[in-house]
């Protein structure tokens, strides 16, 4: 079984890295770590970067999850292809870019790009966002999926993720204590369908709910409270249509073998304990 220990950092493309950049910094708060040819870098947390916009299709996706040697990478590698992945190492070039010692790429059943990282860089320098959003660090991902049932054995099965609820069949599937790592959403196309930054507490979900307002950024979703985690949210739009949450307030779990995972309904009660409806497609048959 493959051992992820956290997720590190998202790769997303866009025609427009300018208008991302002011998005990633004045909108969502984050820092700018390094600007590359072609891409740049942001911080979340203390770690190197948790999110780069690189000039490209706005439809490339990438996300990273770490493991904790080389020889799980080399397992893991072996592992994925046996099942028939197509395994790829990344280049020293791309490692360094990465700000990675290694990494291997793949793609998920559905086609999501996956890097399993080993020792991502730390920056050594505290995050300081370029507007006080509250940010604590980036959290967790939603991904599409064409068949949220495979894929959840894929992720339970080959790697260590393990439900901790179902939203309709979408599982919500942690690789630590925190509620959940990784989602899926039932899907046409790979994709991730959101990045999630926890926020230190109530007040930024509603501080950022008014500024976002008055800024004119889409809020798809919230503010509203998940049955599932316990958490506090707010979604909102980003550049190329990319769905960002904030949340808070996400519940840990830690006593492993008594947890049970439990159902919901696909429908707002089930996403919502304080009655808010998604205006997400992913989430409903909204208009977004
Ligand atoms: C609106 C969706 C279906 C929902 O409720 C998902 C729960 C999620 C999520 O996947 O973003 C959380 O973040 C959560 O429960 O904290
Ligand atoms: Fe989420």
């Amino acid at each position: 079984m493959i051992e992820l220990s956290d997720v590190v950092y998202c790769r997303v493309g866009t025609q427009d890295l300018e208008s991302a950049e002011a998005f990633a910094t004045t909108i969502l708060g984050l820092e700018v770590a390094e600007r590359t040819k072609g891409a740049i870098h942001f911080k979340s947390d203390n770690r190197d970067h948790t999110l780069c916009y690189f000039e490209g299709n706005p439809e490339d996706h990438v996300t990273s999850f770490e493991l904790k040697s080389s020889a799980e990478l080399q397992t893991a590698a072996a592992t994925l292809d046996a099942l028939g992945h197509n395994v790829q190492y990344g280049t020293p070039a791309e490692c360094e870019i990465r700000h990675v010692r290694e990494f291997i790429r793949f793609n998920d059943p559905t086609g999501n790009v996956i890097e399993f990282i080993v020792r991502p860089s730390m920056s050594g320098v505290e995050y300081h966002g370029t507007r006080d959003a509250g940010i604590t660090g980036f959290s967790h991902v939603g991904f599409y999926s064409t068949d949220v049932e495979r894929d959840e054995k894929f992720w339970t099965t080959v790697c260590n993720a393990r439900v901790s609820d179902r939203i309709g069949d979408a599982p919500l599937m942690r690789i630590g204590a925190i509620h959940h790592t990784i989602a899926l959403f039932p899907g046409n196309k790979a994709g991730i369908q959101h990045i999630n930054h926890q926020v230190e507490s109530t007040h930024d979900i509603q501080r950022s709910s008014n500024l976002l307002r008055d800024k004119q950024v889409p809020i798809t979703f919230g503010p509203g409270r998940h049955p599932t985690s316990s958490a506090q949210f707010l979604y909102f739009r980003g550049p190329d249509g990319m769905t960002y949450e904030y949340s808070t307030g996400v519940c840990e779990i830690h006593d492993e073998p008594l947890w049970r995972d439990r159902q919901f309904a696909f429908e707002p009660k089930g996403f919502c304990l304080w009655g808010a409806s998604p205006k997400i497609a992913a989430f409903s048959e909204g208009d977004d």
